[in-house]
């Protein structure tokens, strides 16, 4: 499967792909900014997004052009700048239903709790504490050696793609050998690098499932494409820097030049 796609002659809006995004929260409303942005700039049709008052104030004003009506996606981001320990019942119950319906969903931050359990295809995208969490909670032992042995372990168990963060990205589908990803830059670890790489993974499972609904190794695909190209756009951000630091925008801001590249390679 081909991770990107340049849009033809053919395309609409709803053909290149709709993502629906719940992220964000009063406490850390710029994690819905950022993956917001991050989504627009990998190339989707649509973003929807979805979230409390002031997130949704901050990513209207940053990306005018993102709806926040509810409606059809073809995939979702979920968690990004939420805490699990202060979600509401309501939205659980929202989270819930979205787990347990068809359209692929990556789960980050404060929704990885709940997206350990359900139907839908997930991408789970925990940094190394997060991960440790997650098999806290999962009943599994805390993760020793190798972190793709770890990493394929917490697959198997809910049955979800891991994606597990960190200078070495480790992306593990059920029962499948894991792949590392290596591309980036250390500069890439500053806040809000995470929340980035989700929008752009969210929008190229969007992008694929507009076609057809990717299955695990598939979406363990996308994943690790979304890493590459997340990874990529963080040497590009900190090149035209002279090598110099990057913010997770900037990284938002260099993903086209890094999809342009991929494009013109193939
Ligand atoms: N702009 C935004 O909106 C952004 C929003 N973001 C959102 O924030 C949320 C939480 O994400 P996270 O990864 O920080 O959470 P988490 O794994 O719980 O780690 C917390 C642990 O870190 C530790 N710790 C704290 N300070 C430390 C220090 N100085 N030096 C070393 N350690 C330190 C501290 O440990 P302790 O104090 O117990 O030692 C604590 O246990 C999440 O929703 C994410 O999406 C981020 O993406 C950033 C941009
Ligand atoms: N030393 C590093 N070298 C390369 N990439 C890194 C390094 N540290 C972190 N990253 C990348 O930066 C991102 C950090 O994500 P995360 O820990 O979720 O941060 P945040 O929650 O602040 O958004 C991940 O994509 C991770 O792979």
């Amino acid at each position: 499967m081909r991770a990107l796609r340049a849009p033809t002659a053919l395309d609409d809006k709803y053909s290149r792909g709709v993502l629906g995004v719940r992220t964000g929260s009063e406490l850390y409303p710029g994690a819905a900014v950022l993956g917001v942005e991050a989504a627009w700039r990998t190339g989707v049709g649509m973003v929807r997004y979805l979230g409390p008052p002031r997130p949704t104030a901050l990513v209207l004003g940053r990306r005018p052009e993102t709806v926040v009506a509810d409606g059809r996606v073809q995939a979702w981001v979920l968690g990004s700048g939420t805490d699990a320990a202060a979600r509401g019942a309501a939205e659980t119950e929202i989270l819930r239903a979205v787990l347990s319906d068809t359209d692929p969903v990556v789960a980050d931050a404060g929704a990885l709790d709940i997206a350990a359990h359900g139907t839908a295809p997930r991408i789970l995208t925990p940094h190394d504490r997060e991960h440790a969490r997650l098999r806290t909670a999962l009943g599994l032992p805390p993760p020793r050696g190798p972190r793709s042995d770890a990493a394929r372990e917490t697959a198997d168990a809910t049955g979800a793609v891991v994606l597990l963060k960190g200078s070495e990205t480790v992306v593990a589908a059920p029962g499948a050998e894991p792949v590392t990803v290596s591309e980036g830059t250390p500069w890439l670890a500053t806040a809000g690098t995470g929340d980035v790489l989700a929008g752009t993974i969210g929008a190229l499972v969007a992008v694929a499932a507009a076609d057809r609904v990717p299955g695990a190794d598939g979406l363990a695909a996308l994943a690790a494409s979304g890493a590459w190209l997340h990874g990529r756009a963080g040497a590009i951000a900190s090149s035209a820097v002279g090598g110099g630091p990057v913010t997770a925008l900037d990284v938002a801001e260099a993903l086209p030049r890094a999809v342009a590249e991929v494009l013109s390679s193939v």
